[in-house]
């Protein structure tokens, strides 16, 4: 089987890294098309990949197209893939916003995957959501699941709001955590520790935290309880955040991303 992927940047190398050490591509090296000359010289000394900087040499014989360019590059690039590709070829689109319907007509193709993955999958801990449009055997989509899960893991959705509503959970998810973990990096700066002691602090609080989470059958909110004693300390830093209504303004900034997903497939 040869897969190609075409776009690598964060996501996109991101899964061809994970995919070059996939089974399924014992035969052939995985195959990646970029646009950026400095790219495609980086990868060219990469012996896990076939490099390519011509569309017209990777993909026609491509069984597999991931698709990982940004969305508003998507136009320009379906115009030159068009003509190449054959009814058989699977698509996987890794894109915010695009929605199946849109890649079928511009590309004329039948098989398509909508993807939304996320970036932990750079350390093999993404999560990935996938839906498929009716041409995709079972066969098919086990297959692409398996080449998903080289990042870390995948849930299969029954619809495309579940991608845009994906997006607004995971794929964009880790800039939320960041965000968190940035906030209270500055008030350890504020409160006088280095940056070092800073970074200690707040990385082993997430990483605790989420081991935690992980190792139990506890919901976030018994945690808190479990953390904060009556009148103490982390009561006072609770009611802050309650006041000030924190959790609807993340659970807004989700369905910020969520309607942003949704109106990216409609710009099409
Ligand atoms: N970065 C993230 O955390 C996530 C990104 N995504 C989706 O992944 C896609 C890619 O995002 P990033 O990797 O962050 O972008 P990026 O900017 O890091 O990478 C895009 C790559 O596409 C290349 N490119 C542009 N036009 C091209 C063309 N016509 N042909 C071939 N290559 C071309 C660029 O040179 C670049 O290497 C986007 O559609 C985004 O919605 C989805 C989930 C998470
Ligand atoms: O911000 C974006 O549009 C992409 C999709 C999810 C994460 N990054």
């Amino acid at each position: 089987m040869k897969v190609l992927v075409i776009g690598a940047g964060n996501m996109g190398f991101t899964y061809a890294e994970g995919m070059a050490s996939c089974p399924l591509l014992s035969k052939h090296k995985l195959r990646i098309y970029d646009t950026d000359p400095k790219k495609i010289e980086t990868l060219s000394q990469d012996d896990r990949f076939e490099v390519y900087h011509n569309l017209e040499d990777c993909l026609p014989k491509s069984d597999v197209v991931f698709v990982a360019v940004k969305p508003y590059h998507s136009e320009a690039l379906f115009e030159q893939m068009k003509p190449m590709l054959n009814k058989e070829q699977v698509i996987v689109s890794l894109m915010a916003g695009v929605t199946i319907d849109t890649i079928q007509q511009k590309l004329n193709a039948k098989k398509v995957i909508r993807t939304m993955p996320n970036l932990p999958a750079q350390v093999g801990k993404g999560v990935t959501s996938y839906t498929e449009s009716e041409d995709v055997s079972k066969v098919e989509l086990i297959l692409v699941r398996n080449l998903l899960d080289t990042t870390g893991t995948s849930i299969h959705v029954d619809t495309e709001t579940f991608i845009d509503a994906s997006t607004g959970i995971s794929g964009s998810g880790p800039a939320y955590v960041f965000y968190f973990m940035q906030s209270m990096l500055e008030a350890a700066l504020k409160m006088g520790f280095s940056d070092y002691d800073s970074k200690v602090l707040v990385s082993n609080t997430f990483e605790g935290a989420i081991e935690l989470f992980n190792q139990s059958n506890i919901s976030p909110e018994r945690w808190i309880n479990k953390v904060a004693s009556k009148g103490g300390t982390t009561q006072a830093a609770i009611d802050s955040m309650e006041d000030n209504n924190i959790k609807e303004l993340i659970q807004e900034a989700a369905y910020a991303a969520f309607d942003r997903a949704v109106e990216l497939g409609k710009d099409k």
